[in-house]
């Protein structure tokens, strides 16, 4: 299934957050939304979720979901959003439950998606037993469990360390390169943008509007830390963005 959104608006009130916004989300693809603070980019993915309606403009599902998809539309956040009082398999098994799924089948995709994260091991722990890094690998495991359409990433790795992150990064390359999915990948991080992003659009100061949309040709199992070519791609991404995160950081203080 792809995403096509076409003249996009949003506003808070007085506030403009979202302007004009045009794009074309491709299935098997990573989209990563870059631009500087409080530009839009989580309200952006959020009108793609549906969580909200934008003030002006569509947002088109173009196609089938995969096949076994019970959720088209999945997130993964920041601060993993796992249940504490259940185990590991069983934070994944909540999201199959109330699909009329059957005991056995449940329990294949959960160990499917246990071994993809490479997981399973932990099936039985808890989430305060485990790591940051391990959590967010949990969250994965969990939002492919249901085999979305789309998955929709806020700054999935942002409260990771930056050892855990370049970890997890790889982790990410590795599933995408043994099954593609497609995801808006919403970061701060150009680093991460450019490992991970077959698309990398980056967004002005708000009202976002989009600057550009950088193609990454080079294919994701072939991108590796301190990539020079990654790096240079990474340095014009931060030319275009530095005036206007500069400015954006002032309007946060003077706000
Ligand atoms: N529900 C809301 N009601 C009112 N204003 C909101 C709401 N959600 C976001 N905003 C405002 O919209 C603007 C964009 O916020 P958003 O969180 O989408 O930006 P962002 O680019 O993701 O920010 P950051 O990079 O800091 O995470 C901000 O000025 C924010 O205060």
């Amino acid at each position: 299934m792809d995403i096509k959104l076409s003249g996009i608006h949003h506003s808070y009130g007085e506030r403009e957050v979202l302007r004009n916004i045009n794009l074309d989300i491709a299935s098997g693809q990573i989209v990563c939304i870059v631009g500087p603070s409080g530009c839009g980019k989580s309200t952006l993915l959020r009108l793609i979720g549906g969580l909200e309606r934008p003030s002006l403009g569509d947002i088109l599902q173009v196609g089938d979901v995969p096949e076994g998809c019970l959720n088209p539309l999945t997130y993964v956040f920041q601060d993993f959003a796992l249940l504490p009082w259940r185990s590991v398999a069983g934070n994944i098994s909540l999201v199959l439950e109330d699909h009329g799924i059957s005991r056995v089948e449940s329990q294949d995709i959960i160990n499917n998606v246990l071994e993809r994260c490479k997981l399973s091991d932990f099936a039985d722990v808890f989430p305060k037993q485990i790591s940051g890094g391990m959590k967010q690998r949990v969250a994965i495991a969990r939002a492919l469990a249901v085999n979305p359409a789309v998955m929709l990433m806020d700054e999935p790795l942002s409260a990771l360390d930056s050892q855990t992150r370049e970890l997890l990064m790889d982790d990410i390359v590795s599933l995408w390169t043994r099954k593609p999915f497609t995801a808006v990948y919403v970061t701060h991080n150009l680093a991460e943008a450019v490992r991970l992003g077959h698309r990398i659009v980056v967004l002005s100061r708000r009202p976002g509007e989009i600057r550009e949309v950088v193609t990454i040709d080079k294919p994701l199992s072939e991108r590796r830390h301190a990539d020079p070519d990654l790096e240079q791609q990474q340095n014009t991404l931060w030319q275009m963005m530095r005036d206007e995160a500069m400015a954006a950081d002032a309007e946060l203080i003077n706000a």
